[in-house]
């Protein structure tokens, strides 16, 4: 039967495909009841189980590399008691032999008895071992789940499966963690879907950045739609239609073609410089997550990466962070990609919706965060753990002899964190000098993303080279929505005066003080924002490179001056959406029906 379901569209064009479902929870558990005579042999698959796991945990701690910090192995140990405990083992075997549970089953069950015991336990450190049993238990379902011919769903064993030969496939899930959507970076899927997230949650993001319809907050996509539906993904509306027919098919294969040709006519632009009517040049940054982002950069015709969100370096890592030599190979690995142009490297931003399989020394896990894109996160994470940021703040420096590298610094919002930064770079140019290590001069520059910052830019202005405006950020910490939560995803409203206030002023008090200033958020890539950034004077714009060409398409037909004429008026609208839009198509010549 044919259905649609109704979503936030994220990332554009229209896919086809079958459907993949990604299980919430890592893996399926199967419940079923065993007969009397299973009771011996349904034991022994918990055993069997639980020695597979001893074997990869012992094999993984024979393998670890001399310089792995000691940590690593002393969780395995963890691991391989909580494996062996009686508290696991013994009760699980008893949910066997007194409910007749199948091992799967049985295994689940005593996890929540266990879980909630570690939920009430007063000891943080203790209670933080939850975590680690969850992950334990997983690995015994995986193996339980792989001893019966079947392959574990999570985002890991997906990414694994070859694919191969099949038709396009649309990955359908409930969430995706920017961790696993990195991994998905170079699979086979041709479309998302989820059922939570919003426009500038992370998952978003990266699916732009891939260039491949995606649709979040769908709410039941997950449940709705079963493995190999056939599925039209329609990133411009917003819908999915399930089981299309044979006359819905044809009339998306047909739209499917149309936004082919259109993309292929707007890369013929790559090597146009971006300039509107009135001779404004205007300067087009990609935002990168990895190194190897700054080929497609390049390739785009970016001028520059204006964002490096050296973040998802950290992600997908069971924990063990990447030391300076690793970091700095992955910062000149884009710098040299990029040529001579400049590499903007965003210090970690993690926190929030971007978790660390390990936040801190202390191991502070994001579930125990009260509000997290409010807590110890981005800088405040930074200057909370010194060494990392200098080892982070070293690589960087480093990287500065290969060309031109800017440090940015995310959520800053008091003038003490700047003095503490330039105290870092102080400590670690000296630190290079004396190791005889060769950097050059990186301009410092933060983000403003929280209302405070923009308050008291003019001050923060005395202390930096340059500003970039997170948008994304700004807008959830202006409006008090949080950008990653579909039920109020309607209220994310980039159009709201408050924001453009906040805009207009940052990028105008930036220029009088002669300081340049970029915008990194989704915004700088949604043409329809173009023409009203224009007028606001930026002239540095940081985005996705998919998004470049029809950025630059818009550019090239507006006239900035005539544009910047419009903005008082649009500063006191009530409706600055609708102004705007009619404002800017009236001095372009077009009517409006
Ligand atoms: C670019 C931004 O940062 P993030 O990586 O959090 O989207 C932003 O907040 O606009």
């Amino acid at each position: 039967m044919s259905f649609q379901v109704f979503g936030i569209p994220v990332s554009r064009g229209v896919a086809i495909g079958r459907a993949v479902l990604v299980a919430s929870s890592r893996v399926d558990v199967a419940h079923y009841f065993i007969a009397d005579g299973a009771v011996d042999a349904e034991i022994q698959r918990v055993l069997n189980a639980r020695d597979e796991v001893a074997l990869e945990f012992e094999t993984l701690k024979q393998d670890l590399p001399a310089d792995a910090p000691h940590e690593l192995a002393a969780l395995l140990d963890v691991h391989l008691m909580l494996l062996h405990d009686e508290a696991l083992i013994g009760s699980t075997k008893q949910w066997i032999i007194d409910r007749r549970y199948n091992a799967e089953w049985a295994f689940s069950a005593q996890l929540e008895v266990l879980a909630r015991q570690f939920d009430e336990m007063e000891d943080d450190y203790l209670r933080e071992r939850k975590a680690d049993l969850e992950q334990v238990v997983e690995r015994v379902l995986s193996s339980l789940a792989r001893e019966q011919g079947r392959v574990p769903t999570d985002a890991a064993s997906v990414v694994q499966r070859d694919f191969a030969g099949e038709d396009p496939l649309l990955l359908v899930a409930a969430d995706i963690a920017p961790a696993d959507m990195m991994q998905f970076k170079r699979s086979v899927f041709h479309g998302f879907i989820t059922d939570i997230g919003g426009k500038t949650s992370h998952t978003a993001i990266v699916a732009r950045s891939m260039d491949i319809p995606a649709i979040v907050g769908t709410r039941e996509a997950s449940r709705l739609i079963r493995q190999d539906d056939w599925v039209i993904i329609d990133g411009d509306a917003g819908a999915v239609i399930v089981n299309p027919s044979p006359i819905m098919l044809e009339e998306y294969r047909f739209r499917q073609r149309q936004s082919e040709l259109e993309r292929a006519r707007l890369a013929r632009l790559r090597h146009t410089p971006a300039v509107t009517l009135d001779g404004e040049r205007v300067e087009l940054h990609a935002n990168i997550e990895l190194p190897v982002d700054a080929v497609a950069a390049v390739e785009a015709g970016a001028t520059g990466v204006g964002l490096f969100r050296s973040e998802f370096l950290f992600m997908n890592r069971g924990g063990e962070l990447p030391g300076e030599e690793e970091q700095f190979l992955a910062y000149r690995a884009a710098v040299e990609a990029m040529r001579g142009m400049p590499v903007t490297i965003r210090t970690v931003d993690v926190g929030a919706d971007k978790p660390l399989d390990r936040m801190s020394a202390s191991e502070l896990r994001h579930e125990h965060v009260l509000n997290p894109a409010m807590g110890l996160r981005a800088i405040r994470w930074s200057l909370a753990e010194p060494s990392m940021f200098r080892q982070q703040l070293r690589a960087i420096y480093r990287a500065s002899a290969f060309g031109k590298v800017r440090l940015l610094i995310p959520m800053v919002a008091h003038l003490s964190e700047i003095r503490q930064i330039l105290e870092s770079v102080k400590k670690v140019q000296q630190q290079l000098t004396d190791a005889g290590r060769a950097f050059t001069k990186v301009e410092l520059g933060v983000m403003i993303e929280i209302p405070a910052a923009a308050v008291m830019l003019p001050l923060l202005l005395q202390h930096v080279d340059f500003v970039s405006i997170g948008t994304n950020d700004l807008i959830q910490y202006t409006l008090a929505i949080d950008r990653a939560d579909e039920a109020v995803a309607h209220l994310y409203d980039p159009w709201h005066p408050a924001v453009l206030h906040l805009l207009a002023q940052s990028i105008a008090q930036s220029r009088a003080a002669g300081k340049s200033v970029s915008v990194c958020g989704e915004m700088a890539g949604d043409p329809a924002f173009t023409d009203i950034l224009l007028a606001m004077g930026l002239r540095s714009f940081s985005m996705h490179p998919s998004q470049i060409p029809s950025v630059k398409q818009r550019i090239l037909r507006a006239d900035a001056a005539r544009l910047a004429r419009l903005m008082p008026d649009l500063l006191v609208s009530e409706d600055p959406q609708r102004d705007a839009e009619l404002a800017f198509s009236l001095q372009k010549g077009v009517t409006k029906s």
